[in-house]
Parts: structure tokens; C-alpha cells; sequence
């Protein structure tokens, strides 16, 4: 040892959910946020919900003595809560910080979801994961103070408990490759520019932990597993040298807490050499997404080694035998000290098995959420430190689950095999576009810059009472029927009056577009209450995919059927795509996601061909997630790319020529995986662009792309009403990029959080600018 160490659990969690086991911290915010509760009662709430975590990750066997239980709390993000400890808040939001530069919670509030023309800060996809989160702006002139010391205040607050915690801050190389430049930085500016200024203020929270008592640090770096940050390699490896040269090296042992360098999502590749022969104490690999390093690393004889076999982002019951496995592999490298972890924070797997239930006891066998997980790592450590026999039957019982699991009916189910098995290069393909393009303007007879919408109309209070209704059985099959048939009969005739040129049914029978499929199919199983936090007070309940796929009848024929029956212009068919439904879902690990895309995707395609049967001339298959599954390394991008392609292909590719697919994009930045959504072949393509201004357009016309496109020309994530005007110069600078005969007129994305008093106006703008533009063109309209 070449210098102290603190004493280190030999088994610990890296996170545990923040939202609370009835969404309380979601309540409590609302609550506040719309003036119906004082900050106090959200304070109070949410350090209720601290001590009830440490007490329940007590009573699951984690220490208390030793910094096993992690203090990981957040208001609404994790990322947001680092730029609040170092004070580094935008210029638009100054008048929210006191004389020391902290935020209360109203501030904090503000900052997370704006106010006026204040846009909050960004919000983006964390890693590979659903979770959101806000992100910084950081320029040259930001200062950096220790604003903030509330991880303080939390960690005093759990050693007031009798509880030593761990905590839990994101680490400086991440924070700032996560960060923007600030509007108005210098050309080239990054950052990571800024590094020498953000570690003091790290130095200084080190030492006030340290004062406090705390006796291990946990500094997220999942930054150093990804490819896809946008800075380079060599700088992300140059800036962790440098960090945790100022944080361990220079700030001496006896002046902070040992630091733990976590690094969940993935493996560290060329950072592991890197961080292990720095001065930090610990190191927790993902050995899930990683694997355990073969051969010595330098650097590791005086560390603890964290090996996170318990996996944190899915919900299956570990293989606890080859966990131990991993872990003995893992002891080999020689480090100090191996202690048993998960590979990420449990934020993105719901509370407790316990709390369903309703599922089937076979299927609940099968299934760790968080308090389970906490279990298989406190048993794993165990056999750690007293040998294999010591766990004997915890280990007999996982295995005698996972056998379980492979024998089950409905996991493997032979004619969903032979299908796939029996298909052929053809089953992905469609005829020339040319001929396709031919055809459909024949059938369809659109005007030039067709209108339409993305699929959901608003989803009224009245449709969610109904669908409660129906739920609590208050209410018939027929009745909720009834419900939702007016309202698509008020949706086709809103449509018609503001002259949209192809129609939706709107939707109003989804709760969700992920979860309505997986309850419609055959494979899934969906939760009461299995919430996990997808940002800020949001929070979504991902459906089990434990099986087989298949379509037991018809899913969205009767709904799309009604609807066309009420209008002679053309109704889209709406239907989620095979990467969004995994993407979104928990999806079973025996087997390659590809497979399983593909299940997915027949079952869709018998959908589509039912559609198409009963004279459905347009069928959408959205696909947002498609970019959110794209693997953290740039060596897996071009496989996943493949795989999640040919399914969208699959489902897609048994239609006549004259039957036209749409795909719908949103989400995120596209531009990266342009070629594949050219792969799509889908006939219409339409995009999220209009907070971009059309940026993506430019990609598309470099291409020589040369389907249909719709970029979004209403961004729907605000209640904002856009202008006849402003649609019109968006409009007017697209036809300057693409030709317009490609082109087509809709929002962003689907309305469904949307109200009416704000959906009837912008549509109307929408084609009131759509008119204008056309006209301009001097394109006869039909
Ligand atoms: C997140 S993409 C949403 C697409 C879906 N068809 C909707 O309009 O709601
Ligand atoms: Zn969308």
C-alpha cells in the first residue's frame, strides 16, 4: 500500500431508485411545481425517502458500518445536481442563484424546466439508457465555485442515521464531455477546456466530505466507456490522467475521502490501464457490458476492485454461478482488495418483485428489481469472502430459475422459429421505389407538401378516466369501446375541418405506444408498478419481454378500419416499431437482440398485411428509439445498424408497391445515423427538426436522398402556439434544400401531451403556411 486506505465493503450497490416505490418524490415535485405544496413538504418528503433507502438497503444486508449504501439522492437529475455544486449555472437563470451562488429548490426547479423565453437546459439521452438527462452549458467565462453542499448535508444526514454512506457525484471528466459550449463560446472551444477549473472546486467538496466523516467517495465516469461523447479518445484518456492526478495525487489521501472511479455502461478499453495507474483507490468495472481484463494491469495491487456482475439496467435474476466466476477471474488480476457491486446505478430497474403481485409466480421467479439485486450481490459477497458452499442453495435456487426460464412454455416456441428460420433475403425487401412511387401517387392522389400528423391527438382527461374505468372494471369492454370510437370520430372530423390530407386515427386507445403492443402480444408481460425514472419527475413502465413473439389476431385493424370508414381521405395505419418496442422495454438476455427484433418484426408485418387487406393505403411503423439503442463504441455501430435496420425491413417488406410505409424519427440527433435511415426504405420518412431549424435537411440534400422526408415544422414539446409565419419560413427554407416534390408538411412528433386549445391553432398555421408555400411553388394543387 502506498498510502491509506479506508476499510471498503466487500459488497455495494452503485445506486439505488430515487423516485420512490409509489412515485412519491414525482408527487411531491408536481405538487410543488403547481403551487400546491411548499418546498419544506418536498424536503421533507424526499429525506423520508432517503432514510427509508438506507434502512431497506440495511435490512437487505448492505453495512452500515462500512460505505456499502450509496447516497445517490437527486431532486430530478443527477448531471443537473453536479452543476449545481459548482455553482456553474447559465447566464439566463443568474437572478435565481444566492450571494454564495446555491439555488433553492424553486431555482433548481426553474432551471430543470425553464420559465418564458428561458429555455431550460437541454435535455438528452444518458448513455444507452431511457434516462434523460440536463445538459450543462459550459463556456469560457463560466466561473466554478462550491455552490452547492447538499451531498454533504446528505451524507451528515445518513451518519446522524448511524448509517456510514457512500457519495455519489458525477465525476469531472464526465460532467464536462457531457456538457455543451455555452451560446456565444469561441469556435473550437470545448468543455473540457475547462478542466483545471472544475477540479478544485471537485478538491474543495473532497475535503468538506472528508470533514464530514466521509470515508469513500463514488465519482461517475461512464464517459471513459463511450465513443460517443464527441471528445476524441486521446483527450477523454489525457483529461482522466489529469483529474484524478489533482483529485488523488495532489489532494493528499488524509485530506478526502478514498475515491471510487465508477464506470457503468460498458468497458473501459483503454482507460482501465489509464485510471489504474492513477492514485485513486477504487475502480468499478461493469462487468455486464465489460468483461474482466485478461492479463496484469499495472496499477491495481493497491486498489480496491469493484466487479459490478450484478447486472443494473435489466431485470433478469443474475447467474449467480459464472457472477462468482467472473469474480474469481477477477481476483486473479491481484488488486487489493474485489468487492461484489452492479454494473450501473439500479435507477433504471423498478423497486421490488414483491410489489406484483398480479404476474404469474413463474414468470416473478425469473425477476431481480432492485431489492432482489441488492440480495444477489449481498449473497455473491458472501461467497467472496466465505466460499461457494456458504451460498450453496442461493446459488441452487438461481440456477433452478434459469432453467426454469429455458423451459417455460412460451420461451421458445418452435413455429416462431421455423418462421424466422425459413426466411429468405426477399422477406426484407421491396420492389424498385421508382415503381412503388409510381403506384402510390396513382392510388393516393395527394396534393404537393401533403399534411399530416404524426399519429396521437391529445389524450384528454376524459379518455384517461375512461381507460381507468375499464381497468377497475367500472366500466364494459363495449362502453370503453364506445368512448374511444367518439373520440376517433371527433379526431377524423377535426382533421377533415382544418384540411389535413391524411388522417390518423389519433390513437386515444394507447396508453402508450410500447406498452399497448406488448399488451396485445404474445411474449410480454407488463407491470402495476414497475416505474423507473425517464427524467426529472417522469417516470415510464417498461413492459417484460420473456418470450417468444407472436400476434395472437389483429391489434390495430378494427380502430384504423373505423376511422377510414368515417372520412374518404386516406387513414394511416399507426404502428410501433421493432427496435422501439425493445428499446423500451425490459427484453429477455438468452438470446441476441436481433432475434428478437425479428420476432417482433413478423408479428408487425402480419399486422401490416391485415391493414393492408382491409384497404389501408398508408401504414406508419415509428421507430424514435432507433438511435438510443446505437452501442457507446463505433466498432459495434455498424452490426447493430444492421441487425435493427433489416427488422424495421422485415416488418415492413410484404406490402404491394402501391401500399406506402412512413417511419417517424424524433428524439435526438440523427444526422449521425443518416445512412441507415436511408436503409429504412421506408416511403416517407418523418423527423424531428424544428427546434434545429431544419438542420438535418442539409444531410438529406447531400445524400441525394430520394424518398418522401417530412421534417417537423412545430416543435410539439412546448405549449408554445408557432406562427403561421415562422411555418412558413421554416417551410420556405426547406423547399430551398430538398425538392419539394419529396417533401411533406407535419409536426414533430405525436400530439398526445398536447391540448386541444394549442393542437387546433398550430395546425391551422400549420396549413394555412403549408397553402402559402405551395402556391409559391406554382405546384397545382389537386
Ligand atoms: C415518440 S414518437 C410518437 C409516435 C406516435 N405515433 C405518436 O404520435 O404519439
Ligand atoms: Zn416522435
Amino acid at each position: 500500500m502506498t498510502h491509506q486506505t479506508h476499510p471498503f465493503p466487500s459488497g455495494t450497490v452503485l445506486g439505488y431508485p430515487r423516485i420512490g416505490p409509489r412515485r412519491e418524490l414525482k408527487k411531491a415535485l408536481e405538487a410543488f411545481w403547481a403551487g400546491r405544496a411548499e418546498a419544506a413538504e418536498v424536503e421533507a418528503t424526499a429525506a423520508d425517502l432517503r432514510r427509508r433507502t438506507r434502512t431497506r438497503l440495511a435490512e437487505l444486508g448492505l453495512a452500515t458500518d462500512l460505505p456499502a449504501i450509496p447516497s445517490a439522492f437527486s431532486f430530478y437529475d443527477q448531471v443537473l445536481d453536479a452543476a449545481t455544486v459548482l455553482g456553474a449555472v447559465p447566464d439566463r437563470f443568474a437572478d435565481l442563484v444566492d450571494g454564495s451562488g446555491a439555488l433553492d429548490l424553486a431555482g433548481y426547479s426553474t432551471v430543470a424546466r425553464g420559465r418564458g423565453d428561458d429555455l431550460p437546459l437541454e435535455m438528452t439521452k444518458w448513455f444507452d439508457s431511457n434516462y434523460h438527462y440536463l445538459v450543462p452549458e459550459i463556456g469560457p467565462g463560466t466561473t466554478f465555485r462550491f455552490a452547492s453542499d447538499r451531498p454533504v448535508r446528505e451524507f451528515a444526514e445518513g451518519l446522524a442515521d448511524g448509517v456510514l454512506t457512500r457519495p455519489v457525484l458525477v465525476g469531472p471528466v464526465t460532467f464536462l464531455a457531457l456538457a455543451k459550449a455555452a451560446e456565444g463560446s469561441p469556435e473550437g472551444f470545448a468543455p473540457i477546456d475547462r478542466l483545471a477549473d472544475v477540479l478544485p472546486v471537485y478538491a474543495e467538496v473532497l475535503r468538506a466530505l472528508r470533514a464530514a466523516g466521509a470515508t469513500w467517495v463514488q465519482l461517475e465516469e461512464p464517459a471513459l466507456v463511450s465513443d460517443s461523447t464527441g471528445v476524441p479518445a486521446d483527450r477523454l484518456l489525457a483529461a482522466a490522467t489529469e483529474a484524478y492526478r489533482v483529485l488523488a495525487t495532489d489532494l493528499p489521501a488524509a485530506e478526502r475521502p478514498s475515491i471510487l472511479v465508477a464506470a457503468p455502461y460498458g468497458d473501459l478499453r483503454d482507460a482501465l490501464p489509464v485510471l489504474a495507474a492513477t492514485d485513486v483507490e477504487g475502480l468499478a468495472l461493469d462487468l455486464v457490458r465489460g468483461t474482466v481484463p485478461t492479463g496484469s494491469v499495472a496499477g491495481l495491487a493497491d486498489k480496491v476492485v469493484v466487479g459490478g456482475v450484478v447486472d443494473g439496467h435489466n431485470i433478469w435474476r443474475a447467474d449467480l454461478d459464472a457472477a462468482l466466476g467472473g469474480l474469481e477471474r477477477l481476483e486473479g488480476l491481484g488488486a487489493h482488495q474485489v468487492a461484489v457491486g452492479t454494473s450501473t446505478s439500479l435507477f433504471h430497474v423498478p423497486h421490488d418483485v414483491e410489489d406484483e403481485p398480479q404476474l404469474d409466480p413463474t414468470l416473478r421467479s425469473w425477476l431481480a428489481f432492485a431489492d432482489q439485486k441488492v440480495r444477489e450481490v449481498v449473497t455473491l459477497a458472501t461467497g467472496v469472502t466465505e466460499g461457494r458452499e456458504a451460498v450453496h442453495a442461493e446459488l441452487l435456487a438461481a440456477a433452478d430459475a434459469r432453467r426454469s426460464r429455458a423451459e417455460a412454455p412460451g420461451v421458445v416456441r418452435p413455429e416462431v422459429r421455423e418462421r424466422l428460420g425459413g426466411l429468405d433475403a426477399t422477406a426484407f425487401r421491396r420492389g424498385e421505389f421508382a415503381t412503388r412511387q409510381a403506384a402510390q401517387a396513382e392510388r393516393l392522389g395527394l396534393p404537393a407538401l401533403p399534411t399530416t400528423t404524426i399519429g396521437s391527438f391529445p389524450q384528454t382527461p376524459e379518455i384517461r378516466v375512461a381507460r381507468a374505468a375499464f381497468g377497475r372494471g367500472e366500466i364494459s369492454a363495449e362502453q370503453y369501446q364506445d368512448e374511444m370510437r367518439a373520440e376517433v370520430r371527433r379526431v377524423v372530423e377535426l382533421q377533415e375541418q382544418i384540411g389535413l390530407d391524411v388522417l390518423v386515427h389519433g390513437e386515444p386507445e394507447r396508453n402508450d405506444m410500447v406498452q399497448y403492443f406488448a399488451e396485445n402480444l404474445d411474449g410480454f408481460s407488463v407491470t402495476q408498478n414497475g416505474w423507473v425514472q425517464s427524467y426529472g419527475s417522469r417516470c415510464t413502465r417498461p413492459s417484460i419481454l420473456w418470450g417468444d413473439v407472436s400476434r395472437p389476431a389483429p391489434i390495430t385493424v378494427p380502430w384504423t378500419t373505423y376511422a377510414q370508414s368515417l372520412t374518404p381521405k386516406p387513414v394511416k395505419g399507426m404502428l410501433t416499431g421493432p427496435v422501439t418496442i425493445l428499446a423500451w422495454s425490459f427484453v429477455r438476455d438468452d438470446q441476441p437482440l436481433a432475434d428478437t427484433a425479428n420476432q417482433v418484426a413478423l408479428a408487425l408485418r402480419d399486422e401490416i398485411a391485415d391493414l393492408e387487406a382491409a384497404g389501408t393505403a398508408i401504414v406508419q411503423v415509428d421507430e424514435p428509439a432507433l438511435r438510443e439503442l446505437l452501442p457507446l463504441r463505433a466498432d459495434a455501430h455498424a452490426a447493430y445498424l444492421d441487425w435493427s435496420v433489416a427488422s424495421f425491413r422485415l416488418s415492413t417488406s410484404g406490402v404491394r408497391p402501391d401500399t406506402q410505409i412512413h417511419t417517424h424519427l424524433c428524439y435526438s440527433e440523427f444526422g449521425e445515423i443518416f445512412g441507415a435511415i436511408d436503409g429504412l426504405d421506408a416511403d416517407v420518412t418523418s423527423i424531428e427538426a424544428a427546434r434545429s431549424k431544419m438542420e438535418i435537411l442539409g444531410d438529406i440534400a447531400a445524400e441525394g436522398y430520394p424518398r418522401g422526408i417530412g421534417p417537423g415544422v412545430w416543435d410539439i414539446h412546448s405549449p408554445r402556439v408557432p406562427s403561421e409565419a415562422e411555418v412558413t419560413d421554416l417551410l420556405a427554407s426547406a423547399v430551398r434544400v430538398v425538392d419539394p416534390t419529396q417533401l411533406w408538411v407535419n409536426p414533430d412528433c405525436g400530439l398526445k401531451t398536447r391540448r386541444y386549445e394549442e393542437v387546433t391553432p398550430s395546425l391551422e398555421h400549420v396549413l394555412a403556411a403549408t397553402r402559402t408555400v405551395r402556391d409559391s411553388l406554382a405546384i397545382p394543387t389537386a
